[in-house]
């Protein structure tokens, strides 16, 4: 999710990477994970493919999730429209630290860092979290944080909200059907990840719209810099190489537009397309801590060369609770010392989140 340090997100890495050759992404079935009549060999079968899934590449799409294809396309078709609207509408949404890090992204303030700088993002995006009153979190007796608020949202478009609510719903219950899954594939009990961890009612879910206009137009705008016109930056990307900070992100991607690319185990960029009716999925960092290195949170970049086609994505992240602190899970360790340190999830989303902007 947003741009973390490639190099930093390596290092995580650098104990269990080595036997990801993969080529192109895994297809899953998950219709009996989300079909509660399903015969239980049918949900173990799932589990395992999630399994292999999550240890071998980090990244697979699913198909029969069961989120409605209404659902799924209102999302984008409301991230078109709001993309659409003039600069100083989408303005008045400005994501900053006075929001809580929520609301709108202008293009190229999303940068990634590397060890010597950042590179600019060539991509504009609406961003939401689950909303947390700040008196209710004082009463709770819980500390407070700059990224606890309520959402900026576009009134301008009257049935944004109702889109986006019903998608972060339906992501909600589907999140935690995966994890069901992923932990009987781990061996571990099916509510393993449910309750304080990340059960739905307190996961710090994250969602996202982004759009990424093709890249071909920067170079328009640089040769209109040439001529005299607005001096462009270089911009190269449309989203930098990084992982993602939580547990399970799920991508719901224009048609038409192959962009998102992951990385292999020997450095190469495999595309992730969009395939009709599914999502890509793919492990964050937490996942890594949990299973102690044996899921990998893998990099992945966007860039949209498509020419003159601009994409719409709407990823969402199904995270842990602010307060769940994690560690190497005992029974996964299987008699290695454990390979990271408890952390506070509130506290790992923080250091990502400050570090992405150019404000
Ligand atoms: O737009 C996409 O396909 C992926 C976006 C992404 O990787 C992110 O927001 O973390
Ligand atoms: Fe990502």
């Amino acid at each position: 999710m947003f741009r973390s340090a490639a190099a930093r997100c390596t290092r995580l890495l650098q104990s269990s990477i080595g036997t990801r050759s993969f080529t192109s992404l895994p297809v899953i079935d998950v219709g009996p994970l989300v079909d509660p009549a399903a015969p239980r060999e049918s949900v173990t079968a799932v589990a395992q493919q999630l399994h292999k899934a999550c240890r071998d590449v980090g990244f697979f799409y699913i198909q029969n999730h069961g989120v409605p294809q209404h659902v799924t396309q209102g999302v984008l078709q409301q991230a078109h429209k709001w993309f659409a609207l003039p600069a100083e509408v989408k303005a008045s949404l400005l994501l900053s630290p006075a929001s809580h890090y929520r609301g709108y992204q202008p293009l190229g303030i999303n940068v990634t860092r590397h060890e010597s700088g950042f590179v600019q993002d060539w991509h504009e995006a609406l961003d939401l979290f689950r909303e947390e009153d700040a008196a209710a979190v004082k009463a709770a007796g819980r500390p407070s944080s700059v990224l606890h608020g309520p959402n900026l949202w576009p009134d301008q478009l009257p049935d944004f909200s109702t889109a986006l609510r019903a998608y972060i719903d339906a992501c909600l219950t589907l999140g935690e059907q995966l994890l069901r899954g992923i932990a009987l594939g781990l061996g571990l009990p099916e509510a393993y990840f449910g309750g304080q961890l990340a059960g739905p009612a307190g996961s710090y879910w994250v969602a996202r719209v982004i759009h990424y206009p093709p890249l071909q137009q920067v170079g328009q705008q640089q040769a209109a810099a040439a001529a005299g016109g607005e001096v462009g930056r270089e911009v190269q990307l449309s989203c930098g190489e990084h992982c993602d900070y939580g547990l399970l992100t799920l991508v719901n991607q224009d048609p038409h537009v192959t962009a998102l690319q992951v990385k292999n185990a020997s450095g190469q960029w495999v595309d992730a397309p969009p395939l009709p009716g599914t999502f890509v999925c793919n492990i964050g960092d937490m996942f890594q801590v949990l299973t102690n290195g044996m899921y990998k949170a893998t990099l992945h970049r966007v860039l949209n060369t498509a020419r003159g086609t601009p994409r719409v994505s709407a990823p969402f992240f199904y995270e842990p609770c602010f307060e769940a602190v994690l560690g190497p899970a005992p029974q996964l360790c299987r008699g290695q010392p454990p390979l990271f340190q408890p952390i506070r999830y509130g506290s790992h989303l923080e250091s990502k989140v400050l570090r992405n902007f150019e404000l």
